[in-house]
């Protein structure tokens, strides 16, 4: 299948019934093209004479470029969470679906099988040359298709777009650093963040580091939410500031000394013109305009410059955008560089990512009016009104030759089969605001920081803020401001539903309103008779950080249903009076779930599958219990595994073991062919007991993803009349803790 077109215009004409100028331009279909190509024009003149006057690249790169925007994305994804667990998924790919995909013809073509990207570390990050509509209608890549949808369902695998994936690994995180992700929904990246800080994962090992991730857009922090739960890490916190504005928060160490948080890294991917997004965005080719850019332009360079005070001295910042635009780009780094006399330090990466087909930062650019005018610099607009729109940080600096802006690293969508991508990587060298002299003091313990002292130095920085934002007649969002686009697939449809209005609007000044509907997070007291309960019926290792508990709301005097865990740096800033200086929208690992009263006694409070990882190195032998494979396949694939169908020994421990929530594991070497299917780490499976009978504690889809991993086999479902017999076998607390 071909492009189609609107009915009536000529080959090559756009909607304004102008010709495409490529003259190659055809209907004839190109690799990865095959199939679903949309029903939309591809050509948007305004923004061909836009790229084509700016130089931004030569005349017959230009031409394959143009060309490439109107094809649609190949297939790319990453194995996600943990590390061990992603290099097993990883295998299975390899081992199993690249020799089922040799040879597999569509159209008349042999496709290439599944292949890693070669400048992404450990071959975690793979593409396919198909683009997703083909994938999803042929036969012949039918069970690959599959296992996709379900380890993406449960969040082993996120379908990312290729560029998307640059900044955090630009950003180098390592476990211990504090990491600020300032413009974070739908969280894509925060979710390579997080996987950075827990790289080094080890059994009773949590992570010292910190990933705040902020979105102005409340609406879509709850996407990013969503998004991050599934890596069920302590370390994350999510927040939802105007990043412009991200407040100061002051922290107090343990010999009274009050510091300023900063951070170790910070990711500023901010809203963009995203017309690096042309291959799978619509929309975009109907709307693009010069104003997109324009209008966005402040807010970056404010989101940049507030990004680089709240980095620490030694730290690593990552500009980046999802457009080809200058004014978005060079512009921004060049002004924020300058702003920085010299404490930042633009990075040559070009050592980096070893295989990433790249170009240098534009060194000169033009600026276009709305109007369609091309002007030098601000004072060539007439009317003073305007003029103010074009701040002459758009324009390239007096000082452009002194900046090394070809360290700047552009993504074009023709070298390597992508989208189109803008990265920048800086390290803070030297202060560059009052609370980095005080940080430093601070960390040499030579220098008590008064805290009046502290906000002084900040109202500078909110001046240096105020005075690059946009001025009274200007906005982000002015009349041709498009949408902001993601490079990232949002991770279900009713949160992209609920994403798309609100990502049209970037709320540029969310002011520091109260009132917003979160519960309060609230440590808990290891004191607690919740605490004290789990503690005792799990058997706790001593080791355990038991003052890390939260609460997402206060329960009046009943007990608490939901039980939550923070590292120890979520902590440190939980428990400090800055805290609620945050707007926080998430943070803690859901560990413990309360039931109803269990029929047979017990504990009521169950572990949640998403804590589990977290609490089972800490858990009493006394509540685990060893599987055999045929009882590993019962209990996987069952419905409604029943105690009499194991054998003797295991029924008698099983009989024994006090009801209520336990650990079932298993050594996926007994599995003959572990090897192949790419297993080699222990399996561990929250199960409730009851009297005579257990249930799997996962939700459907985890159920079906690990049944068809291990035994190739969908999970039962059990016909009604089974269902009502053998929910008659079991007392009420199997029913209740059905996930
Ligand atoms: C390009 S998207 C970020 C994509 C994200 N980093 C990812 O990888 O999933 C830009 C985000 O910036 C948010 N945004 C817009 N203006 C903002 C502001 N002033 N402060 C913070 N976030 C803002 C938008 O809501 C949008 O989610």
């Amino acid at each position: 299948m071909g492009f189609r077109r609107k009915g009536g215009r000529s080959k090559g004409s756009n909607s304004a019934g102008k010709k495409r100028p490529d003259s190659t331009y055809s209907d004839k279909p190109k690799q990865g093209d095959r199939l679903d190509y949309p029903n939309i024009e591809k050509h948007n003149q305004a923004f061909y004479d836009y790229y084509k006057k700016q130089g931004i690249l030569s005349d017959e790169e230009f031409k394959q470029f143009y060309e490439v925007l109107a094809t649609p994305l190949p297939t790319t994804f990453r194995i996600t969470g943990s590390r061990e667990t992603a290099l097993e998924l990883r295998e299975q790919i390899k081992n199993r679906y690249v020799p089922s995909l040799q040879n597999v013809e569509i159209d008349g073509d042999i496709i290439q099988p599944p292949q890693p990207l070669n400048w992404y570390p450990d071959d975690l990050g793979w593409h396919f040359k198909v683009s997703r509509g083909v994938l999803r209608k042929s036969p012949d890549i039918n069970a690959f298709h599959k296992f996709i949808v379900a380890e993406t369902e449960i969040g082993n695998i996120s379908r990312q777009e290729a560029v998307s994936m640059i900044p955090p690994l630009l950003l180098k995180v390592q476990p211990h650093q504090w990491v600020l992700d300032m413009c974070a929904a739908p969280g894509s990246k925060t979710a390579q963040i997080i996987e950075a800080v827990h790289a080094n994962d080890r059994q009773n090992e949590i992570p010292t580091g910190l990933v705040i991730a902020n979105d102005a857009d409340y609406k879509r922090s709850h996407m990013l939410v969503h998004q991050c739960r599934r890596l069920a890490s302590p370390c994350f916190v999510a927040t939802h500031h105007d990043a412009t504005h991200f407040p100061n928060i002051h922290l107090k160490d343990d010999n009274g000394r009050v510091y300023k948080m900063q951070f170790d890294r910070v990711l500023c991917d901010v809203p963009c013109s995203g017309d690096g997004t042309f291959r799978k965005n619509e929309t975009i080719w109907r709307n693009w305009g010069i104003g997109g850019g324009i209008g966005l332009h402040p807010t970056q360079v404010q989101i940049f410059l507030r990004g680089a005070q709240l980095t620490k001295v030694g730290g690593r910042i990552v500009y980046s955008t999802c457009s080809f635009n200058p004014i978005e780009n060079e512009a921004v780094v060049a002004e924020v560089l300058n702003l920085s006399n010299g404490a930042l330090q633009l990075q040559d990466v070009s050592n980096e990512l070893v295989g990433l087909k790249r170009k240098p930062g534009m060194k000169t650019w033009k600026v276009m009016t709305k109007e369609g005018l091309w002007i030098d610099s601000p004072e060539d607009i007439p009317e003073q009104r305007k003029r103010s729109r074009y701040p002459r940080s758009m324009f390239p600096p007096a000082n452009v030759d002194e900046l090394p802006l070809e360290r700047c690293v552009r993504i074009y969508p023709h070298e390597q089969d992508t989208g189109g991508f803008f990265v920048a990587v800086f390290e803070k060298v030297s202060p560059m605001t009052g609370a980095d002299t005080a940080y430093i003091a601070h960390m040499k313990g030579d220098a008590i920081v008064k805290e009046e002292e502290l906000i002084e130095s900040e109202k500078k920085d909110e001046e240096l803020l105020d005075n690059v934002g946009p001025k009274e007649d200007e906005s982000s969002t002015a009349p041709g401001t498009p949408e902001v686009k993601e490079d990232v697939e949002v991770p279900s449809k009713r949160a992209a539903a609920e994403g798309e209005e609100s990502a049209a609007k970037p709320n540029k000044k969310a002011k520091e309103s109260e009132g917003l509907k979160e519960a309060p997070f609230e440590l808990m007291s290891p004191d607690s008779e919740d605490v004290v309960e789990a503690t005792e019926f799990y058997g706790l290792a001593s080791n355990f950080p038991k003052t890390q508990f939260l609460l997402r709301s206060m329960e009046g005097n009943s007990r608490n249903r939901t039980i939550y865990f923070v590292s120890e740096s979520v902590k440190t800033i939980l428990s400090q009076p800055a805290a609620k200086r945050l707007r926080l929208v998430n943070t803690g690992v859901k560990v413990f779930v309360r039931q109803g009263s269990p029929m047979d006694g017990g504990c009521p409070l169950r572990i949640s599958s998403d804590g589990l990882s977290l609490i089972s190195p800490y858990v009493s032998e006394k509540r685990c219990f060893d599987l055999s494979t045929d009882e590993l396949r019962a209990v996987v694939t069952k419905a409604f595994p029943l105690i009499e169908e194991f054998d003797e020994q295991s029924r008698e421990r099983l009989t024994a073991l006090e009801p209520g929530c336990c650990i079932f594991r298993y050594d996926t070497s007994k599995l003959s062919d572990s090897k192949q299917r790419g297993l080699w780490l222990p399996l561990t499976l929250p199960v409730w007991k009851a009297r005579v009978s257990f249930n799997l504690l996962l939700n459907k889809k985890e159920k079906k993803s690990l049944s068809l991993r291990l035994f190739d086999v969908e999970p039962e479902h059990a016909p009604a009349e089974l269902q009502h017999k053998q929910m008659a076998n079991m007392n009420k607390s199997d029913e209740a803790s059905s996930v």
